[in-house]
């Protein structure tokens, strides 16, 4: 992992050879979809699948960071290739989907990592800024979960989502607005999780509790330094650690698993405390 103070998380190197369960090559022949692929949690989830044999197809809003990832893939001999969609653009999304199954012929698996969230007291949100982070992670991943499922339905073929969100058990001060889409994505997902079933589309989301990744750049660092305190194991979690729930739950491993939510947080739905925008003094006893 690096330790440059503003660069968080794996590199590309790491993650080429980080330990895995799974059995590299496994997945041959499978095509797989990274939303936000370019990210700390997407890039590590495109790199297993794509040593797992599967083509990983990644996408994200920023073209150079999406060349990046698919460069180093594919110069370890690996599947991979990417395309720029805005994920809040329901028409972009769909052409996005005709283009894979165009160059494909199938998809089988779809995670959605792509999102996101500033900090901020809730009583100071703009409307801009609540209809930023909604777009982004309840509509965004909507449009996503729905272009999968018409192509799985129209070509008679099983699919599986998995929807990276947020721990909602205690909301989490500081990003209620994250709190609101994601709790909507965890219930859209056990909803659609029994209407598609008939289609053989399964449906499951991953909650993350504290990992580190560039995301994080977006909170102070009196914040960061609080976060091992999210938890009982008093540490935070890696990408890697999401990437193989996203394998297990998307991957063969979960083929009796649907409409489930399962949360990677080190225990921090039973002790911990965060505040994504520093601990008000009032709470300070
Ligand atoms: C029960 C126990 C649980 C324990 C769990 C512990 C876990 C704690 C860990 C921390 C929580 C989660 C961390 C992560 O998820 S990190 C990884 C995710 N990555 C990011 O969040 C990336 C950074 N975020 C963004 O890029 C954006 O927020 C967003 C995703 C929304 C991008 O959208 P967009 O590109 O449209 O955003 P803009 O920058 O153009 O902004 C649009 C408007 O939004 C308002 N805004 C944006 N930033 C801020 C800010 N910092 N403060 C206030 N308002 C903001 C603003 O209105 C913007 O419009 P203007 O620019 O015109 O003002
Ligand atoms: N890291 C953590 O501690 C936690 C993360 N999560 C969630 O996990 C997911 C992945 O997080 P992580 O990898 O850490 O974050 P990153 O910020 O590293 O990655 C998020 C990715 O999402 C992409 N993205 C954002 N908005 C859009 C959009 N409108 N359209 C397409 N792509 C978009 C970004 O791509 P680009 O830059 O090209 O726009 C970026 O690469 C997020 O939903 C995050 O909120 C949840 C809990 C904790």
């Amino acid at each position: 992992m690096s330790e440059t103070p503003e660069q968080f998380g794996f590199t590309d190197a790491d993650l080429a050879t980080h330990p895995t369960v799974y059995a590299e090559g496994s997945l041959a022949g499978q095509v797989v979809l990274v939303s936000g692929g370019a990210g700390g949690i997407g890039r590590a989830t495109a790199w297993l699948f794509a040593r797992m044999g599967a083509h990983a197809v990644i996408s994200g809003r920023s073209e150079g960071k999406v060349a990046d990832v698919v460069k180093a893939i594919t110069a370890k001999g690996l599947k991979a290739s990417g395309h720029t969609v805005d994920v809040r653009e329901p028409e972009g999304v769909a052409a996005f989907f005709d283009t894979v199954w165009a160059e494909h012929g199938r998809l089988d698996i779809l995670v959605n990592s792509a999102g996101g969230q500033f900090p901020q007291a809730a009583i100071d949100f703009s409307v801009k800024g609540w209809n930023a982070v909604i777009n982004t992670n309840l509509n965004g991943t909507w449009f996503m979960m729905q272009a999968a499922a018409r192509k799985w339905r129209d070509a008679g073929r099983p699919g599986s989502i998995v929807n990276v969100v947020v721990v909602t058990t205690h909301g989490l001060y500081g990003v209620a607005h994250t709190i609101a889409a994601r709790s909507g994505v965890i219930g859209l997902s056990k909803s659609v999780a029994v209407e598609w079933a008939p289609l053989g589309i399964r449906v499951n989301c991953v909650a993350p509790g504290a990992i580190e990744t560039d995301g994080w750049k977006v909170y102070t660092p009196e914040a960061r330094a609080a976060y091992p305190r999210s938890n009982p194991m008093m540490r935070a979690g890696d990408a890697w650690d999401i990437a193989e729930a996203c394998v297990y739950l998307g991957g063969p491993t979960g083929k009796f698993v649907t409409g489930e939510l399962l949360t990677v947080d080190g225990g921090g739905q039973l002790w911990g405390e965060t505040w994504t925008t520093g601990k008000p003094d009032y709470f300070k006893t």
